[in-house]
């Protein structure tokens, strides 16, 4: 069986410079695949050449096996883009809207109507219908954005930093309804907000220098930095100089209500050690446990080990 989305060996120049050098990653299931990489890392030009608008120098891309640059418009009919700025023309009503990005998508004429009733739902904006665009919010807007890139039912949809400027409460719809169109297609979706990546993506491809730095699950991600923190709660905390006296010990913070941090070199069993020692000493342990690096801290370090080419 062939991936969702497959890029392959994918390399692009501007003019003398290479902005992605030989992009190699898979989607193979639905749900959200967050896309990261630090500002000019080579996300926008990765993306722009999966939905078509930028042809690559190297390499390919395919969905479901269809190579684009073998059979263009059939490909482009798989996907669907929401770019940063939402392509949206304000003087249309969001009905004549909708219907615009069904026929440039080429659809059916007999399926149009249906196919927009069905996204005006899914987006919930179906009281909009008849309102012209330019008179939306900013969260209706990006509904708007999202509904003309599943128009046509594709099966990737990109979406280059969709919450961006909207407000919070816009934020939770627009994320809930990302959510909700993953369900049943590839979500490959670009954002700076980790935070946000988190809490939607179940893969992550994170692109540095026009490479990619990795390629695996979420969880994999968060656990790349080896936990350098644990924190104990004792009743009778013993002194830091007691602490500091284990092996591996690095640092040592009082912390209230009778914990404290504990800063170690990587090792197995420190842990073990302090809760023997704790019995031993009557330092009533009430628990303990690591503290695991967050999603900044590993961007961090995988942003400053890529090479540039
Ligand atoms: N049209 C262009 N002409 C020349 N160089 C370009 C062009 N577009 C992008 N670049 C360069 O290619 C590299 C990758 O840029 P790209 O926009 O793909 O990065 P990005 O990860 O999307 O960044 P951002 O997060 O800031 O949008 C950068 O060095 C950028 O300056």
């Amino acid at each position: 069986m062939h991936p969702i989305l497959k890029v392959e060996n994918l390399s692009h120049k501007y003019a003398s410079s290479w902005a992605i050098r030989e992009i190699n990653f898979e989607i193979n299931d639905t749900g959200v695949v967050g896309l990261l990489g630090s500002n000019g890392a080579g996300k926008s030009t990765t993306m722009n050449i999966i939905c078509g608008t930028l042809l690559q120098t190297e390499g390919n891309v395919s969905i479901n096996g269809l190579k684009m640059k073998e059979d263009p418009i059939a490909y482009k009919q798989q996907i669907g883009f929401l770019p940063q700025q939402a392509p949206l023309y304000l003087d249309f009503t969001v009905q004549e809207y909708l219907e615009y990005a069904a026929q440039l998508r080429l659809m059916e004429k007999r399926a149009i109507k249906g196919a927009v009733d069905e996204v005006l739902e899914k987006t919930s904006i179906t009281h909009m219908r008849n309102r012209l665009i330019k008179n939306l919010s900013g969260g209706y807007r990006q509904r708007v954005g999202i509904a003309q890139a599943i128009i046509n039912k594709p099966k990737v949809v990109i979406l280059d930093e969709p919450t961006n400027g909207l407000d919070p409460n816009q934020i939770i719809e627009a994320r809930k309804l990302i959510k909700e169109i993953a369900q049943d297609r590839a979500v490959l979706l670009s954002s700076h907000v980790l935070s946000e990546v988190n809490l939607l993506a179940k893969e992550i491809v994170m692109i540095e220098s026009g490479q990619v730095v990795f390629s695996d699950t979420l969880d994999a991600f968060n656990n790349i930095l080896q936990p350098n923190t644990m924190v104990a709660r004792m009743l009778h905390m013993p002194g830091a100089d007691e602490l500091l006296a284990f092996a591996d010990v690095q640092k040592v913070e009082m912390l209230p209500d009778h914990k404290c941090r504990i800063w170690f070199q990587p090792n197995d069993d420190l842990a073990e050690r302090i809760v023997r020692k704790s019995a031993e000493m009557n330092w009533r342990l009430t628990a303990i446990h690591t503290e695991s690096s967050g999603m900044d801290d590993v961007f961090k370090q995988l942003s400053s080990s890529s090479t540039l080419q």
